[in-house]
């Protein structure tokens, strides 16, 4: 995946990992938001409504291999799992199509994001940044973050939106947030947005529940229910409607949208070398692959680019 050539895109993506670097400090290796995760294999199986959304290779193949990172939000490798900050989780997918060729889905548990573009959310987390979130608020004096979101109703209702923990990564429902689209052996061109729901359903803990968990409580309970048995997932796509805004992720599309049913995920084990290949992976938002093409979302190819120039960092480390 190259590094883009636009400057202005390159000086944005550098400004945004520093605001994290500011917001959570420095940890060589590691990644500066979705610090703390791990990793599973598996593979996927296309289901037979698929080929009628795209022509993708891992929807015509009977199967493709997998690597998944399930992660806490923040840029602190260690942070409790039951710190109400490590929600949204995130959940990353890699397809692996042939040697030295993939494509991926990024999503995260939370249906929707706080900004359209790139510079609000650099807006977003300098006003974080600058907020002491431990004080009262006090109307006389408002903090760079109220001031941010009075004016961001959008980024308001995302901050708002609940956020529970779950009983597992395995029983959490995640969402693709910026749409895609798709294209069909016959050139049918549909935009759809990724939702992937757990096999085992959703299960959310209320606070006193997550506040008797231990801190490690999701990444142990996934290696004790991988060992116990394969962890399963349907990934499915919303339908948009012609008229829906399909760039903008902080608009939802109504509940009525038709969902179509990609296939299914079947993750059967953790993967050996756990650290050294988290380290080494480097999830792109864009799927460059024929028939998903991104839509024209400005968090898409923003996002290749930080993840991208944040990952080299990663590795060199
Ligand atoms: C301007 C918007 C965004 C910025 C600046 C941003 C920033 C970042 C950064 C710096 C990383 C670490 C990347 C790495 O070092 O490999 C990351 C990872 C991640 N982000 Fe975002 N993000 C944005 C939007 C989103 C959205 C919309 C989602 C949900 C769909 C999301 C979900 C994730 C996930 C799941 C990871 C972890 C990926 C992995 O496991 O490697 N992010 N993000």
């Amino acid at each position: 995946m190259p590094l883009p050539t636009d400057e202005k895109l390159l000086a944005l993506s550098n400004d945004l990992i520093q605001q994290f670097d500011t917001i959570f400090g420095e940890h060589p290796g590691f990644r500066p938001a979705h610090a703390k995760g791990a990793m599973l294999t598996g593979t996927f199986t296309p289901s037979s409504d698929a080929a009628a959304l795209t022509r993708a290779p891992h929807i015509t193949r009977a199967s493709t291999q997998v690597t998944v990172r399930f992660s806490n939000s923040t840029g602190l490798p260690l942070v409790p799992d039951n710190d109400p900050n490590a929600n949204p989780r995130g959940m990353a997918i890699r397809f692996h199509l042939a040697e030295h060729s993939h494509t991926d889905i990024v999503s995260h548990s939370t249906d929707g994001f706080p900004t359209h573009t790139g510079d609000e959310f650099l807006d977003f987390l300098r006003a974080l940044a600058a907020s002491d979130l431990s004080t009262p608020s006090d109307p006389a004096n408002p903090k760079p973050i109220e001031i941010f979101l009075g004016g961001h109703p959008a980024a308001l209702a995302f901050v708002q939106a609940p956020k529970p923990a779950p009983s597992s990564f395995a029983r959490e429902s995640f969402f693709g947030v910026t749409a895609m689209q798709f294209t069909n052996a016959d050139g049918t061109i549909r935009f759809g947005r990724y939702r992937i729901v757990p096999e085992a359903g959703n299960d959310h803990l209320d606070a006193t529940a997550v506040a008797a968990k231990s801190a490690n409580y999701l990444f142990d309970e996934l290696t004790e229910r991988v060992a116990a048995g394969p962890i399963r997932f349907r990934i499915l796509v919303q339908l948009a409607k012609d008229g829906d805004v399909v760039d903008d992720a902080t608009i939802h599309w109504p509940e009525d949208r038709p969902v179509t049913e990609l296939g299914t995920l079947e993750l059967t084990a953790r993967v050996a070398d756990d650290a050294h290949e988290q380290q080494r992976i480097i999830f792109d938002p864009i799927p460059r692959v024929d028939g998903i093409d991104p839509s024209d979302d400005p968090l898409l190819e923003l996002r290749a680019a930080v993840y991208l120039i944040s990952g080299r960092r990663r590795r060199a480390a």
